[in-house]
This record gives structure tokens, C-alpha cells and sequence, in this order.
């Protein structure tokens, strides 16, 4: 039987401007959740983010997620202890959910003895995927670095390819301490856009994996958005004001996710002092190349 494994899960950047459920970054900043099996059928202990608000019980996201890989596997894991150590903020924008949804697939698959490589990371791309209800933060989770996902029309299943990010790419959070539940930003999001805003969106986003990948020097044009940002603005509006304000002096930002944090990306240069970032913490933070990493405990 196994001792148990650690999950070491990176956050992730959805959208990245206009790749709106499509673009996913992966980011240095990690949750690290511990399973083992136990006597009694369930203990959840929680450190860090989340520690005073998020449920000890069965409906905890890691167990959920957990339960629904171990079912798809048909694997009876017993009793579980489980503890979390978070470090990803929970409802900013930095896809702290779609982190814990693949610590706890991630988990599952650990304890029933199956690796994450080949069809089975497809399968739990796609479980992860179905529970988040999109793939792009999923899918920087379990893969890391820059990834394209999408969902097949033929099969009904969620995919993502993965693309390596250029090695100057600095990216940095800027988080406020407002939080912002990305269901209700959805709700705000309009059922058509103009023809002219998805055309402009079809090439941002095929710009921005060019940029990221490639071209640093593309990343202002490559990160403009008419999908979801100015729909959204008024869950938000210090976070659009930012944005705004480091666009026009020539830095690559972006609503991060749902957000309500920004995401600029770098190549190293500081922010510009000019813009008033007063309630927010500046987070500069490295690409994840990695993904998910499972570690058998001994
Ligand atoms: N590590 C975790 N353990 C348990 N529940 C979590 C964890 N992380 C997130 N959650 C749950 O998910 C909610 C946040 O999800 P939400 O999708 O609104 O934001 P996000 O994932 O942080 O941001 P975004 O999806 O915009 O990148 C939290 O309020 C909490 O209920
Ligand atoms: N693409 C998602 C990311 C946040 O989960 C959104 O913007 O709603």
C-alpha cells in the first residue's frame, strides 16, 4: 500500500489578454499538499491561504478533486489525511481553484500507482478540466509553462498543448486585497461580441503565443483584449485603471484570470513609478516550467 504522496501544484495566469479560456501561464508560486492514508476516513488540515474559510470536510476542492480521480481509476484509497500548505491566493485571479482541482487529481492518480505521462495526463487534463468548467488554468497547472487549450467538438473532450516560454519572461502579479469569485464575472460577460472585437482577438491571442514564445518585444500589441476585460470592469475597476495606465507607458498588462490581480509581463524592467499602485502587493514571480510534481512519501 502506498505511504502517501506530496503534490506540489504552480499557479497559473488564464486569458493573458485576449486568450480568453484559450491562454494559460504557469507561475513559481506553489501549494504543497500532503495525502496518507488514515485510520480515521478523512482529516483536512489547511495552512496558509485559505486556512480560516475553506471547508474541512469531504466538499474541501483538493478531496472532491481527489474522490473524482480515484473513482475514474477505480481505486478505493481508504481513510485519508490530508494537509495543504497554500501560497496561491485564493479568488485574485492566480487559478488558486483550478491549483487545488489538480493537487487533487494529481493525488489520486499517486495513490492508485498511476504516473501523469501520456493518456493518462490526457484523462486527467480533461477530469480537471470538466470540474473547472474551462481548461486554461487546469492545464498551466499539470503542464506548466505556456499552454493552448481548447475543447475537441468531435470527442466533447478538453485538450492543451504546452509551449515553452521565451527565457527572459519576468512575469509579476499585481494583487490587490480585494477578492473577486470568477462565477460572477462570468455572469457579467455578454452572450455575442462584435464581429470586429473576435477578429481582433483571434489575432492577439495568436500573437501573444508567438510573443511569449519567441518575441518578448511583441508582448505590448500581443496582450490587448476585447473579450472580457472591459465587461468586466466594474468588479474591478482599480484593477482595469492599472492595467491601463502601464499600457499606455509600454508594459504588457493584463487582467489576470478572473481577476482581480494584473499581470504584467517583463522582461526584466521595473514598473513605472508613475502609476499609483497603492493597495496592491507586487509580486514578481518566474515562470513554472515544471507543472504538477508528484512525489511518493516514504
Ligand atoms: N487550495 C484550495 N483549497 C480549497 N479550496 C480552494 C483552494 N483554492 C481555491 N479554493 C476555492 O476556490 C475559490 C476561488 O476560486 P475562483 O475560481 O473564484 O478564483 P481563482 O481560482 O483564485 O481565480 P481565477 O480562476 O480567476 O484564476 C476559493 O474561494 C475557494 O472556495
Ligand atoms: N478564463 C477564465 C479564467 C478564470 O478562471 C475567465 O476569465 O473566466
Amino acid at each position: 500500500m502506498s505511504a502517501g504522496v506530496r503534490v506540489r501544484v504552480p499557479a497559473s495566469s488564464a486569458n493573458l489578454g485576449a486568450g480568453f479560456d484559450a491562454l494559460g501561464l504557469a507561475l513559481a508560486l506553489h501549494d504543497v499538499i500532503e495525502v496518507r492514508p488514515h485510520t480515521s476516513s478523512l482529516t483536512v488540515l489547511v495552512s496558509g491561504e485559505g486556512a480560516d474559510d475553506v471547508a474541512l470536510d469531504e466538499s474541501h476542492l483538493v478531496v472532491r478533486a481527489l474522490r473524482a480521480a480515484v473513482e475514474h481509476l477505480g481505486y478505493d484509497p481508504g481513510g485519508l489525511e490530508l494537509t495543504c500548505a497554500n501560497a496561491i491566493p485564493h479568488a485574485r485571479g492566480l487559478g488558486s481553484s483550478a491549483a487545488a482541482i489538480v493537487a487533487g487529481i494529481a493525488a489520486g492518480y499517486g495513490l492508485a500507482g498511476v504516473e501523469l505521462t501520456g493518456t493518462a495526463r490526457e484523462d486527467a487534463l480533461h477530469l480537471a478540466a470538466e470540474f473547472e468548467g474551462h481548461a486554461d488554468n487546469v492545464a498551466a497547472s499539470l503542464l506548466g509553462g505556456l499552454v493552448l487549450a481548447w475543447g475537441d467538438e468531435r470527442t466533447g473532450r478538453f485538450r492543451a498543448a504546452r509551449v515553452e516560454p521565451h527565457e527572459d519572461l519576468s512575469p509579476v502579479a499585481i494583487v490587490p486585497a480585494e477578492r473577486s469569485a470568477t462565477h460572477v464575472t462570468r455572469g457579467l460577460l455578454p452572450e455575442v461580441v462584435p464581429h470586429a472585437d473576435a477578429a481582433f482577438a483571434v489575432g492577439r491571442a495568436a500573437l501573444a503565443v508567438q510573443a511569449i514564445a519567441e518575441r518578448p518585444d511583441l508582448l505590448l500589441p500581443a496582450t490587448a483584449d476585447t473579450l472580457h476585460q472591459d465587461y468586466r470592469e466594474k468588479a474591478w475597476p482599480d484593477t482595469l485603471r492599472v492595467v491601463r495606465e502601464l499600457r499606455a507607458r509600454g508594459v504588457a498588462a493584463a487582467v489576470s484570470g478572473a481577476g482581480p490581480t494584473v499581470l504584467a509581463l517583463t522582461t526584466g524592467s521595473a514598473l513605472p513609478r508613475a502609476v499609483d499602485l497603492t493597495g496592491f502587493t507586487v509580486i514578481p514571480v518566474a515562470v513554472d516550467r515544471s507543472g504538477v510534481v508528484v512525489t511518493p512519501l516514504g
